[in-house]
């Protein structure tokens, strides 16, 4: 009788267990549901493209945020938020030291997170085609100019000395 009663102890026990286990699975599985939006992760190109007034996205600490609606309101003004884009900004966030409240407010602007291998070491400044032919051809006038100074110079001296030995022949 106790043999069986011990038996039927644990077979209740798995039962259990096993319910806790589909419970703990469920949710689990719900928290995935409910926090996959927050989850997204961003490429960078796709980020950089959000550099204007009226669309703006900053990454800070791996996570990018939407700070469009706080240009106006950003104490730090909103240029700078401007300057924050296309790049990782989180050393000039940290180099502001934002207060705790500044850092409880960023929950509001949170998009998702960021692909950091996407993220390009160095900000890139992208020239518009005519500004990089403009500065590379007058690039180009002035290292020819700086090369012929010399012999401009040179051309000079041996004129006035022909000159002078003209004149005193
Ligand atoms: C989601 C992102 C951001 C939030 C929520 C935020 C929020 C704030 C807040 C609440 C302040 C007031 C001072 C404080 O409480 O610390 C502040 C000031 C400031 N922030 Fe931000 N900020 C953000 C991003 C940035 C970024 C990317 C920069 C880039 C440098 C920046 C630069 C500044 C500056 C210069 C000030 C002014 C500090 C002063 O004059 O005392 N902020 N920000």
């Amino acid at each position: 009788r106790s043999h069986f009663g011990v038996n039927s102890e644990t077979r209740l026990g798995e039962i259990y267990s096993v319910r806790l286990l589909q419970k703990l699975h469920l949710s689990i599985i719900l928290t995935d549901i409910v926090m996959a939006p927050d989850q997204k992760t961003f490429v960078f190109s796709e980020v950089s493209k959000h550099n204007k007034t009226l669309d703006c996205w900053v990454i800070i600490s791996g996570k990018v945020f939407d700070v469009t609606p706080f240009m106006e309101d950003h104490p730090g003004g909103s240029e700078v938020l401007l300057a924050a884009t296309g790049k990782d900004a989180t050393n000039d966030f940290e180099d502001v030291g934002h207060s705790e409240e500044a850092r409880d407010l960023m929950d509001k602007y949170y998009i998702g997170k960021i692909d950091k291998s996407t993220v390009p070491a160095k900000r890139q400044y992208v020239l518009s085609e005519n500004q990089s032919y403009s500065s590379n051809k007058s690039g180009f006038i002035v290292k020819i100019l700086q090369f012929l100074v010399p012999f401009i110079i040179l051309g000079l001296g041996f004129a006035v000395r022909a000159y002078t030995k003209d004149k005193s022949d």
